[in-house]
């Protein structure tokens, strides 16, 4: 069913605009661990099993002796509940609007949310589950969940925090709620009302395609439950020129960008440019390139910038966090500026000459934010649409004038073809990330937008696709949509992770998970973190725990709605929480401030996905580190591929890996047999729910 585009949002209903200025960065300490003192002593009793937490456990490693390949470039040389101040209640702070919150379904009814005013919470009885108190409501499973190895359920024997097995069943049970962000507060059964798509309810593959274009009634909501009206209005960005042109240091080895080998392939390559004087920058994107703090360009940009400027096709491979989206947003700016491009007013048709895509939505929010600020001054106006806010909202801003339209497939197919957007000026057609785009989960999109009537055929449109990593399969596809002189530029290694990133991998069975994370995490207490795994609801419970054990967590995952998702990416952005657990939905492209750490607590299933995890830190030529859970019954399929990214990036390569990598059935089969042992030692150790059959298949 589609969004009504046409029908104002009904008076009653709660449409709150946040004000995010009222959380200060300073305050952010006020989030602290003693804030879940109330969640500590609610939940996870002292009866939980929590102990022999040994097991069998290899972690063997030795410098491996794997080929390390003749690459030539350079390498390194080496909420939960309880009270305000958690993350969960930070959405309080930032949208606390109490009357209204209730109405939504926040705190109160629900699960995990915490009460406000920091007494016994309710959000671990009635309706809220998780609760451990007695078994009578159960909340989150009192059903057989959670149990260890041995049969005692882990952390608290009578059952709260458990995944039911009932619930298993039913993919989007959380029981009553309890322990369930991800809608309105967690109320009914089987997500209740979180059915419709812009509650973020489960949407399959394609969430942010489901979710803008309605097919999410198909893709995983209750078939008789009519989708909700979106409500949310996200807050305007934060103005002035500081906030605007906020940028974090680029790191010692930014230098060492230049010393990446750089292949350009196809006919007539305009050649580099060495500096932003060269790019012939008009005075005013000159400027705003440098009060953005750029002052060297990264290779993506020296290659890019002149290719795009040249009027070609590009499909451009670089790794991440090393500048590719002003090494398109820049020359996309400079043709307009250069064009005359008038002030565009406002038209119920609005037609952009650029528009750029990216597969979630707040990676299409970030890339607009850097078009805000390159065109700050300039009479371009950028906008961004996307799933999960009002569309009528949405439609509003796009009317009051759109040169260079962001935003993700699903929403702009919608757009597109109620006509608020025309294509007939379009000149410049970008995917970010494009393998993403391209891949199963959104490429029907991809392609119906290619064919709309008024798609400026690709012989008339410059086409832009930007990624850290092609699939072969994907390049194939992608050239469908490319002119056939089209340049394929590639800095490094096609796939390649980024080299500024330490790696480790751990050997690790799913019940010593849990106690290496709050190892790592007590070892490194002030880390921003960024945590990893296969499963909304494995995020949540994870983020639910360590709030628990006194770190200041939050999630982001398709499951929650879309005020939850930008209140989590704030309260890490700014320090209010310095661990964040997510799903693949936080994979790709977000630029966040000294990222430390990312932890694939689950390794995921495609090795393409890893390099997008890890590059969340290292970037802009900082260092980071990533520590990955290699559960070799659930991983072995990645190992070779897990080998040649870090031997590629010169990184220590476990021997047990290689092992698993090249030794045949026979070396599984002997870690299988090593492991079941193990089992049978550690069998009281903690260990995360089996969340597996619930896989998060899309990033979103
Ligand atoms: N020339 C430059 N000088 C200084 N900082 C830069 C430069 N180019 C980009 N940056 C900064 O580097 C960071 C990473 O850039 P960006 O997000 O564009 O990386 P990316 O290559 O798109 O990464 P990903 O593959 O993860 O999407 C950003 O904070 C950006 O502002």
């Amino acid at each position: 069913m589609e969004e009504n585009w046409d029908t104002e949002i009904e008076t009653e209903k709660p449409t709150y605009v946040p004000n995010f200025s009222t959380l200060e960065t300073e305050n952010t300490d006020n989030y602290s661990a003693y804030s879940n003192n109330d969640i500590n002593n609610q939940n996870y009793d002292s009866e939980r099993s929590f102990g022999n937490r040994g097991g069998y456990r290899s972690e063997r490693s030795r410098p491996s002796n794997f080929n390390r390949g003749s690459r030539t470039e350079r390498g390194r040389g080496r909420g939960f509940g309880t009270n305000r101040n958690d993350n969960y209640s930070s959405e309080r702070d930032v949208f606390g609007d109490d009357e209204r919150d209730q109405r939504r379904g926040f705190p109160g009814r629900g699960g995990y949310n915490g009460n406000e005013d920091g007494q016994k919470p309710n959000a671990f009885r009635g309706r809220g589950g998780f609760r451990n108190e007695n078994e009578q409501r159960r909340g989150f499973g009192e059903r057989g969940g959670f149990r260890s190895e041995n049969g005692q359920r882990n952390f608290d024997n009578r059952g709260d925090f458990g995944n039911s097995g009932e619930e298993e069943d039913r993919p989007r049970s959380y029981g009553r709620g309890g322990f369930n962000n991800s809608d309105t507060g967690g109320r009914g059964r089987r997500g209740g009302r979180g059915g419709g798509s812009q509650y973020g309810g489960y949407k399959g593959r394609n969430e942010e395609v489901g979710v803008e274009s309605g097919k999410s009634q198909e893709e995983g909501n209750e078939k008789d439950e009519k989708p909700k009206k979106v409500t949310y209005i996200p807050p305007p960005p934060p103005d002035g020129e500081d906030n605007i042109f906020r940028q974090y240091q680029s790191g010692i080895n930014f230098d060492k960008y230049d010393e990446i080998l750089v292949d350009v392939t196809g006919k007539d390559v305009p050649p580099a440019i060495l500096t932003f004087e060269e790019a012939n920058l008009c005075e005013t994107l000159r400027r705003n390139v440098a009060r953005a703090g750029y002052v060297k360009l990264t290779p993506v940009q020296k290659h890019s910038i002149p290719i795009i400027m040249a009027g070609r096709d590009l499909m451009a491979c670089a790794q991440t966090g090393s500048g590719k989206t002003a090494a398109f947003l820049l020359p996309i700016l400079s043709y307009m500026m250069n064009e005359g491009i008038t002030a565009s007013q406002y038209l119920q048709l609005q037609e952009p000459e650029a528009i750029i895509i990216a597969p979630t939505r707040e990676l299409i929010n970030q890339i607009y934010l850097d078009a805000r600020k390159f065109s700050y001054g300039t009479c371009v106006r950028p906008v961004v649409v996307y799933g999960g806010i009002q569309p009528v909202h949405a439609m509003r801003d796009v009317e009051k004038g759109c040169n260079i339209l962001c935003a993700t497939p699903g929403r702009l197919l919608d757009i597109v073809s109620k006509e608020k957007i025309g294509l007939s000026k379009l000149r410049y057609l970008v995917l970010d990330e494009a393998d993403r785009m391209l891949d199963m989960g959104f490429a029907p999109e991809i392609e119906k937008l290619m064919t709309k009537p008024g798609m400026p055929t690709k012989e008339k449109r410059q086409t832009l696709m930007f990624s850290a990593t092609y699939p072969e399969e994907i390049r194939r596809l992608a050239s469908n949509y490319l002119k056939s002189e089209h340049l394929f530029v590639v800095v490094g290694l096609v796939g390649g992770a980024c080299s500024d990133v330490a790696q480790t991998v751990l050997e690790m069975r799913e019940n010593g998970k849990m106690e290496k994370l709050l190892e790592i995490l007590k070892s490194s207490e002030k880390e921003r973190t960024m945590i990893f795994v296969n499963t909304k609801k494995k995020a949540d419970f994870i983020a639910g725990y360590l709030c628990q054990e006194k770190f200041s967590s939050t999630s982001i995952h398709g499951d929650r709605e879309q005020y939850q998702r930008e209140s989590a990416l704030w309260d890490f952005r700014t320090g209010k929480c310095t661990v964040i657990v997510c799903t693949a939905v936080a994979a790709r492209g977000l630029d966040i401030e000294n990222v430390q750490h990312v932890i694939n607590y689950d390794v995921p299933k495609e090795v393409d996905e890893y390099v997008h995890r890890i590059g969340r830190t290292g970037r802009c030529g900082n260092t980071g580190k990533a520590t990955s859970f290699f559960n070799v019954q659930d991983d072995h399929v990645i190992a070779r591929p897990l080998v040649k990214i870090l031997t590629d990036a010169h990184q220590e390569v476990p021997a047990w890996l290689e092992e698993i990598a090249f030794g045949g059935h026979g070396a599984l089969n002997s870690f299988y047999a090593a492991d079941s042992m193990g089992e049978q030692a550690g069998g009281n150790a903690v260990t995360t729910p089996s969340f597996a059959q619930e896989e998060e298949a899309s990033w979103d």
